[in-house]
């Protein structure tokens, strides 16, 4: 049975795998980054070697060494660290699984098997059962990001009857944009205790009123600080103040969005925003583009996120 923690709630930051230019992971950084996320944008849940984590890209050994690092740079600063270990083979999905129980993880999620896909609900369960029982002290997240995966299996369906096939199932990670879907997933389980992170940080609000009880998503690395004003404001009943909060955030990604935005557009963003160098992303991603860079951190200064004198921009040229 998994140990029953404290329900995973509020914003959880989808980490970074920060890099050097040469391509191989920067371990060096990753105390800073845990220093920044708690204390300058008030986020203390990380989800790591997720998407904007590039563990796909990730070889085991290397996502294993990403794990202990923000394990032990989190010790007493972070609630909560969920490790991704989701890969195309079970066993190496195992192993990470395991690895994530042995460093003390708070919990695993896994994503569908995205090139053998599975291609109905049981053929899914059967899969994520199997990476659960391999660690079965840890609660057990799915990841539904349908997108990226082409795994439509609707989350509604595969959380008929989940706690009976996995004990340790806890909660679910849903970033799709598909709130009928997601709001069944609530209405559908409201006795258990169930945790429901959404991961569409532009529609984060629409996603609390219909239930989410936590977010992971990329933006909280640098939106952290923002998007805590606008769960306040939900929590408080200010729905106005909320809306405005949302309304902010989506124009600054809406308008990234239309530049063309993705993993190494966050890790340029980030390293402008906390002045902690996130390096390239690993190929195929290319890096952001100067173009991108500048444009971004016009619309976040216009936008007033961050004062121009906030941008630590000594580390741009990594990003260019
Ligand atoms: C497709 C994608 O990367 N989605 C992001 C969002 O945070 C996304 O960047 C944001 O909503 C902007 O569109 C997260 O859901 C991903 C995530 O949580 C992760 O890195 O595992």
């Amino acid at each position: 049975m998994a140990s029953r923690k404290k329900k995973l709630q509020g914003l959880v930051a989808a980490t970074i795998t920060p890099m050097t230019e040469h391509g191989e992971i920067n371990f060096s950084v990753i105390g800073q980054y845990v220093d920044y996320l708690v204390e300058e944008q008030g986020v203390k849940n990380i989800f790591v070697n997720g998407t904007t984590g590039e563990g796909l890209s990730l070889s085991v050994s290397e996502r294993r060494q990403v794990a202990e690092e923000w394990m032990t740079k989190g010790r007493n600063k972070l609630d909560q660290v969920v490790i991704h270990v989701g890969a195309l083979s079970l066993k190496e999905s195992q192993e990470l699984a395991r690895h994530a129980a042995e460093i003390g993880a708070d919990g695993i999620a896994v994503i569908a098997p995205f090139f053998l896909k599975p291609w109905n609900k049981d053929v899914l369960i059967n899969f994520l059962k199997e990476v659960a029982a391999a660690a079965p002290a840890l609660p057990f997240y799915y990841y539904h990001i349908p997108a990226l995966t082409g795994v439509k299996i609707r989350a509604e369906e595969l959380l008929d009857g989940i706690q009976e096939k996995i004990p340790t199932f806890q909660g679910l990670k849903f970033s799709d944009t598909d709130l009928l879907d997601f709001g069944q997933c609530v209405d559908q389980n409201r006795e258990r205790q169930f945790a429901f992170l959404f991961g569409v940080d532009e529609q984060l609000l629409s996603a609390l009123v219909m239930g989410a009880t936590g977010a992971v998503g990329s933006t909280y690395n640098y939106l952290g600080k923002k998007t805590n004003q606008m769960l306040e404001a939900f929590e408080q009943k200010d729905f106005s103040s909320a809306l405005n909060h949302q309304f902010c955030i989506q124009r600054f990604i809406n308008f990234v969005l239309k530049l063309g935005f993705g993993v190494s557009q966050t890790k340029a963003i980030m390293t402008l925003v906390s002045g902690i160098p996130m390096g390239p992303p690993r190929p195929p991603l290319q890096r952001a583009s100067r173009e991108f860079i500048d444009e971004a951190k016009a619309s976040l200064e216009s936008l007033d996120f961050l004062s121009s004198t906030d941008l630590k921009d000594g580390n741009l040229e990594s990003c260019s």
